[in-house]
């Protein structure tokens, strides 16, 4: 099953998107839920602040208040409350008691009827008397207090200034833990939990109840609860920014995924990538004595495969010829070919290898790096350069070069005869030894095509000028048999046998196979 490359790129930027999507959505979200948390934190932070400062403010208010020995509700006693009260900033009024009666109140002065006062509903550690969530009325507006007693005087604090504080949407409790048990001191009675007793803090993300204690300085603890519709509230706005920012920056990854897989894998920089690792390798086609059968050589024809796609040459020849690596390229397929073929000992040393040449390879001169190759030099085989029909190849330094590979005991081939344009006098001139006539003359032969009908003639001036003639592209027994009868010499083409392993060319060698078997 053949690797689907486009497939693959489109997956991988899919995943990559998803990835951002879900990994962005994660951290916004996290980073939201932590806020959350601070949140949280933040709001507990404020109320203790107050409490404290209130708690400070009470304690030196009444303390102050105690010490002056006042024992009646004097004008001097209420003219002391009344300062006091003036320069404290928390608290609301401060009353004056005797005989566990309220008798006057810095709000109402002397009381006509003294007030009895109630148990408390606990008492702190410091002796202070705390009633909570009591309702009171100061000139006719009632209002929930928390008093504190201590001596003959007690302060009132309005707890909508603790109310003020808790945010809007959270459900709050601000105990105080004395006695060895929570007390409720202001907010919603029941809220606390006691979960972790004054150890600390908690915060849960399914029900976002949070506890918050300051054990250190005091045995106060907040409990607050939000619910999602709190969350939402406050992070709406936030989280529909972030999604389109997730949105926005996931469409990017993908354009960005795809620009670089498509830049990674292009044909350009899989072919750099390929010759830099000396990646290519070759197939062997065998070429054949069409009268005897025999295998009497090979054509070398570049491929490459890796663990996900294969190129072949039409997409990869002209990409090396475009990045000029094209004598990197072949002297790589030649050495490999050569150390490939050499080690299969069932191929005798006159065994012909054919390797395609670039025509630009032979106009620069680099050829004659050819003999400098260490598998050349020790090769065992006859070597046999196949160039095709090109322009450079007139230029008389090109036909020179081809003089000198002559000279060095290599054989020259025209490849795909018919399809160039130079006419059989440049062949001439171009002092070759084999002349393969393209496989778009064997093709038709069948159906007596035109271009089949010209066989003969090449076959006829091939012989004029005493060149070796290979027939490609020979795929059945009757082109085989009418090409022999036309005099051919020789074939290659599926045929025979389609480009193969050397392993694979050298067991087929030994059996002699040809198209009639
Ligand atoms: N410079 C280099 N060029 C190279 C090298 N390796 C290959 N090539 C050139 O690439 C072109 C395509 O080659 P490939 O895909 O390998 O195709 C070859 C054969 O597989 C194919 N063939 C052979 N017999 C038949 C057949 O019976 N039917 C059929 N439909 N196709 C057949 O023909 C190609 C061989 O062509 P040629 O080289 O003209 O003999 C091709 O132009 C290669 O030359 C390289 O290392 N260097």
């Amino acid at each position: 099953m053949s690797f689907n490359y486009s497939n693959w790129m489109r997956s991988s930027a899919n995943l990559a998107t998803i990835s951002v999507l879900l990994l962005g959505t994660l951290l916004a979200f996290g980073g939201m839920l932590w806020d959350f948390k601070r949140t949280h934190t933040e709001y507990a932070a404020e109320i203790f602040k107050e409490i404290a400062a209130t708690a400070i403010e009470i304690e030196i208010t009444l303390n102050n208040l105690n010490s002056n020995g006042f024992n009646d509700c004097s004008p001097k006693t209420l003219l002391a409350m009344r300062q006091a009260l003036f320069v404290a900033a928390s608290i609301k009024d401060i009353g004056y008691l005797k005989n566990f009666e309220l008798v006057c109140t810095t709000g109402i002065g002397v009381l006509d009827n003294p007030y009895p006062s109630s148990l408390p509903s606990f008492v702190t550690e410091k002796g202070f008397e705390i009633w909570v969530d009591q309702p009171l009325v100061m000139f006719d507006k009632k209002y929930n207090a928390l008093i504190a007693k201590k001596g003959d005087f007690n302060a009132v604090y309005d707890l909508a200034v603790l109310a003020a504080i808790a945010p809007k949407d959270f459900r709050w409790q601000l105990i105080y833990h004395g006695n060895n048990r929570p007390n409720h001191l202001a907010g919603e009675e029941g809220l606390y939990q006691n979960k972790h007793g004054l150890k600390g803090f908690d915060f849960s993300l399914i029900t976002q109840y949070s506890e918050h204690c300051i054990p250190q300085s005091s045995n106060y603890c907040v409990a607050l609860t939000s619910n999602y519709q709190t969350f939402f509230s406050i992070y709406s706005k936030l989280m529909l920014i972030s999604f389109f920012l997730i949105l926005i920056v996931s469409f990017r990854v993908h354009t960005f995924v795809l620009l670089a897989y498509k830049k990674f894998y292009s044909t350009r920089a899989i072919v750099t990538r390929a010759i830099r690792k000396d990646q290519f390798f070759s197939l062997y086609q065998p070429i054949v004595d069409l009268n005897s059968g025999e295998i009497i050589g090979c054509e070398a024809l570049a491929r490459f495969k890796d663990r996900r796609m294969a190129i072949y040459p039409d997409q990869f020849i002209p990409v090396v010829r475009e990045l000029e690596l094209s004598w990197l390229f072949t002297e790589q397929i030649i050495k490999k070919a050569l150390l490939d073929l050499g080690a299969q000992s069932e191929l005798p040393a006159n065994f012909k290898i054919n390797f395609n040449l670039f025509p630009s390879d032979i106009s620069s001169g680099r050829i004659q790096k050819v003999i400098d190759i260490h598998e050349v030099k020790n090769s065992r085989f006859n070597i046999e350069f196949e160039i095709t029909e090109d322009e450079k190849l007139e230029e008389s330094e090109a036909i020179s070069q081809l003089a000198w590979l002559k000279d060095q005991g290599f054989t020259i081939a025209v490849d795909d005869f018919g399809t160039g344009y130079s006419s059989l006098n440049q062949v001439k001139s171009m002092h070759c030894n084999v002349l393969k006539i393209d496989r778009s003359f064997v093709m038709d032969m069948e159906e007596g095509s035109i271009k089949s009908s010209l066989i003969p003639h090449i076959i006829k001036i091939a012989n004029d000028l005493n060149l070796k003639v290979v027939a490609e592209g020979i795929e059945n027994v009757m082109q085989e048999n009418e090409l022999r009868e036309l005099g051919v010499e020789f074939g290659q083409g599926w045929g025979f046998g389609k480009p193969m392993t050397a392993k694979d060319l050298a067991e087929l060698c030994k059996t002699k196979h040809n198209v009639n078997d």
